[in-house]
């Protein structure tokens, strides 16, 4: 439990964020009533999908659903996987979100049942509560001793030779400590001295500075603007308090996978296999917590992009997982129409088996207006900082309406980079003009290649009528 303890507190190191492609979504925008506005927290259009995303979110929160499968469909660029993101930030701190491409799967290293167990195992929390044994008082005094050493110095390299005394304060009581070398070292760490209300956990020996007594804030006047000013306890210093951390499966399996390593793999990524004894004693004892009440499963978001480059196995890998009590809500997104199920020589909607088609609640996404490309032109303007002047918008307007939406995107930060170097502050039409010259959009450079594929390696396209087709499609 102790380890469970470390990891909750350096996961929140895994959420630091840059500015990416879907950074500028911050939640799903619905009102109170559950309705789409307009354009909020980075949204923008598409109301009935983001409406019934806001639906799943509702039952997700409730925990009344487990096991679904909602499929976001529609065209390239209609902003499914920002759905998909505006669902995981609504859903907030305590509901884990994963998310992976389905292309991830095929890898060497592990095999796909396994790569997508640990996908699984990602989107489910474990809620433990702990009781702890917590020490919470006022520092009336604290002295640390350094014992001598052999030259008549005194010794600072060991810091476990150290003894010390801790006198702590309720408004009731007041108790002296005697202090080892580690609670000594976690003092010095927090910088705890005289006046400071602290709290030791008895068990695992950490130190939180809850803040400065407020009885000897007149004491002492250089405090920082960030000082804390609190009441001295009162009633016993021994205390038995309620702790929560969360956590989700995966991350408790790796931990006890590979006992010298296996903290550090959560951060590389490179767990590697966790064989299936690990998992079953992790469950059986995730079961014993929940049936003593000391545990709370909380089923989570399994985002998987690309689906259609699932193969069969996994399709029925993922039917059987679907079942399980503790299985969390898949949200799947694709751009394919009817196409070949992976693996197999039949087609079939989005190439997924019509079984598993089944089991989906189907959300859709419709291509944008022009008035709506402009709005998402200005949120990721805002978002890269990027300062632009109205014709210019005007222009990388309509190259989104002609080309996509994804590349007029792209096409800001290459402008402003192009704006940088005449030094300018403001984009203007001619550095968009400037890189819509300097980088091809899908179209043009598909022309490009009709005209000069013969100077092209393994050139297939045999004659004009078929190059004619392909430029239509
Ligand atoms: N409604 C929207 N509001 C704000 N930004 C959006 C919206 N739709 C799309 N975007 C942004 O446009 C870009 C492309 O959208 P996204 O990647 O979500 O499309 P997609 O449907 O998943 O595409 P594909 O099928 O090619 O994977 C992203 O940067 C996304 O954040």
């Amino acid at each position: 439990m102790a380890e469970i303890k470390r990891l909750s507190e350096s996961r929140d190191l895994t959420r630091i964020e840059r500015i990416g492609a879907h950074s500028h979504i911050r939640g799903l925008g619905l009102d109170s009533s559950m309705e789409a506005r307009d354009v909020s927290e980075g949204m923008v259009g598409q109301q009935p999908a983001r409406k019934a995303a806001g639906l799943i979110l509702k039952l997700i929160r409730d925990g009344k659903i487990a096991g679904r499968v909602i499929l976001i469909a529609g065209q390239p660029g209609t902003g499914k996987t920002a759905i998909a993101m505006a669902l995981a930030k609504s859903l907030g701190q305590e509901t884990p979100f994963a998310s992976m491409s389905a292309s991830e799967l095929f890898s060497l290293e592990l095999s796909k049942t396994e790569a997508l167990t640990q996908a699984f195992r990602r989107a489910i929390g474990v809620r433990i509560k702990e009781e702890a044994e917590i020490i919470e008082g006022e520092v009336v005094e604290i002295s640390i001793d350094r014992p001598i050493s052999s030259n008549g110095n005194p010794s600072s390299s060991n810091a476990a030779a150290k003894t010390g005394k801790l006198t702590l304060k309720t408004t009731d009581m007041e108790t002296v400590y005697e202090l080892g070398g580690k609670m000594i070292e976690a003092l010095n760490k927090e910088k705890v001295q005289s006046g400071d209300v602290v709290a030791l956990d008895k068990a695992s020996g950490k130190v939180t500075k809850l803040g400065r007594s407020i009885g000897r804030s007149r004491d002492y006047d250089a405090v920082g603007p960030h000082t804390k000013f609190v009441r001295c306890p009162d009633g016993e210093l021994q205390k038995r308090k309620e702790v929560v951390h969360c956590v989700t499966l995966h991350e408790i399996d790796v931990i006890n996978s590979r006992k010298t390593q296996g903290f550090l793999a959560l951060f590389t990524g490179d767990t590697g296999e966790i064989r299936a004894e690990v998992r079953e004693q992790i469950d059986t004892k995730v079961g014993e917590w929940r049936e003593e009440g000391k545990a709370e499963i909380i089923p989570g978001v399994l985002f998987i992009d690309e689906v259609h480059m699932l193969d069969i196995e996994c399709f029925s890998f993922l039917n059987r997982a679907l079942e399980n009590e503790m299985a969390p809500i898949l949200v799947i997104a694709t751009n394919r129409g009817i196409t070949n199920i992976r693996g197999t020589n039949y087609k079939s909607p989005h190439g997924i088996p019509p079984d598993f088609l089944d089991r989906l609640l189907i959300i859709t996404t419709q291509p944008y207006s022009q008035e709506e490309i402009r709005k998402i032109l200005d949120i990721r303007c805002d978002e890269e900082e990027v300062e632009m002047s109205n014709d210019a918008r005007v222009l990388l307007t309509k190259i989104g309406v002609e080309t996509s939406l994804r590349y007029a995107i792209h096409l800001i930060t290459a402008a402003a980079l192009a704006c940088q170097k005449r030094k300018g502050k403001i984009v203007e039409i001619d550095d968009i003009s400037r890189v819509y010259g300097l980088f091809l959009d899908v179209k043009r450079s598909t022309q490009y290649l009709m005209e000069y594929q013969s100077q092209y390696m393994f050139n297939e396209v045999p004659d004009e009528g078929d190059a004619d087709e392909a430029m239509q499609s």
